[in-house]
């Protein structure tokens, strides 16, 4: 499977518009630190493309992926973030007459609908609770602590045949040992990390920082790990000390696992 980052940003995105700081103005002047709001495209072959997310970045995302349509998606919560493209894409599914997919749990479902109702004219939801596939991966979703935001899910993807297994955990925080029974054994672990280190009181933040990440990894020991939903607080020029193993996304990272 390929793996494309084609947004690696938290929910305002880099630049955050009302800001001027070093890592704002470097991603409006070069670029490095640009980021669309976080979203993966996986492709297989012999599938069409699947999205993970469908964020407000979505129609940006589409043209600079060269991608006229997309059939297929999994949602991980009904947060503007993670949706804000899902009407756009519905508008494109109405002027194309191509109707789409959308997996995801059965209450990130009615989450979505009640916020744009009318997405399901040309949307057929298929709820995950029960396991989804995608070619020989098998999928599996579930419920994760997003901290003051609520909740989130994280999804599993196991290959049937060849014994990979990855992970997509974008927005969570403070996991219980439930949550992070699922993240054992795992090739490649994508995590959402905001900010480098914050310092505010645990109840009001909602995704693990860098260094709460690298305490995470420490204790479920993936092969390899990428950290996504970054905010304007990473700077991607800045050496961290990471381990040879954990990477920081940049925009339009690919990966084949
Ligand atoms: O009920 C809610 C609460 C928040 N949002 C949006 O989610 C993000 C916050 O994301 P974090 O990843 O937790 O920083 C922001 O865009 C809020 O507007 C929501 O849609 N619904």
């Amino acid at each position: 499977m390929n793996i494309t980052f084609m947004g690696t940003g938290d929910s305002m995105g880099t630049p955050r518009v009302y800001c001027d700081c070093v890592v704002c103005v470097e991603a409006r002047e070069t670029g490095v630190n640009r980021r669309l709001r976080s979203s993966l495209l996986l492709e297989e072959e012999g599938e069409a493309p699947l999205l993970l997310d469908c964020g407000p970045d979505w129609r940006e995302q589409m043209e600079v992926a060269g991608l006229r349509n997309v059939k297929q998606a999994l949602l991980t919560h009904a947060h503007f973030d993670h949706i804000g493209g899902l009407p756009e894409w519905a508008d494109a599914c109405r002027w194309t007459q191509a109707a789409a997919s959308i997996g995801a749990p059965r209450e990130v479902v009615r989450d979505v609908l009640s916020r744009f109702p009318w997405v399901d004219r040309q949307f057929r939801f298929e709820t995950s609770d029960e396991g989804a596939s995608y070619g020989d991966w098998r999928i599996m979703s579930w419920r994760v602590n997003h901290g003051k935001n609520g909740y989130s899910y994280a999804y599993r993807f196991d290959h049937a045949s060849r014994g990979v297994k990855w992970a997509y955990c974008s927005d969570a925080i403070d996991l219980t040992e439930e949550q992070k029974a699922p993240l054992a054994g795992l090739d490649l672990l994508v995590l959402g990390t905001s900010f480098v280190e914050e310092p505010y009181p645990m109840n009001t933040r909602s995704v693990y920082d860098m260094k709460e990440g690298l305490a995470l990894v420490k204790e479920i020991k993936p092969d390899s790990v990428v950290f996504t939903h970054l905010s304007h607080d990473v700077d991607l020029r800045c050496d961290y000390g990471l381990p040879a193993h954990v990477q920081i996304a940049k925009t339009g990272l690919k990966l084949t696992i």
